[in-house]
């Protein structure tokens, strides 16, 4: 399979594969051993590394940064027992809907 969106999806369903394994030797189980406080906790540590990267002209640093983002995330959703479908499908929900616009109805400012 060609790297591409679908990425997201197998690396989901490893994660799931994973969740309820060993945390000896699986970082997801032990990220999911952790609980919620660990998984968002993480999640907002690499947050962090990808905006510094971005901050700092760090290329290679932002694509992998934004690599353990994104598995940081799925691991949270599967802790939570969210499906990233449902993320897609509030992203298709939102498509051709301008920012501006949401916020504008809203009534929120700048
Ligand atoms: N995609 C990833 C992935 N991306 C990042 N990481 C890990 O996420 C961690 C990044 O956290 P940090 O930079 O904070 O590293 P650290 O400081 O050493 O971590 P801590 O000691 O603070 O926990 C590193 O240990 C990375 O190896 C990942 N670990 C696993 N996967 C995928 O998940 C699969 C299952 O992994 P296991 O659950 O470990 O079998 C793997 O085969 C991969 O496909």
């Amino acid at each position: 399979m060609a790297a591409d969106a679908r990425q997201l999806d197998a690396l989901f369903e490893t994660i799931l594969s994973r969740k309820a394994g060993d945390p000896a030797s699986s970082y997801t189980a032990k990220l999911v051993a952790g609980g919620t406080p660990l998984c968002a906790r993480k999640l907002g540590e690499e947050a962090v590394e990808t905006v510094v990267a971005a901050l700092t002209g760090d290329t290679k640093g932002l694509i992998s940064e934004s690599a353990d983002l994104l598995f940081h995330w799925l691991v949270l959703l599967a802790e939570r027992g969210i499906e990233p479908a449902a993320v897609y499908a509030e992203l298709e929900r939102r498509e051709g809907r301008s920012g501006i616009d949401e916020k504008a109805s809203r009534g929120a400012g700048q």
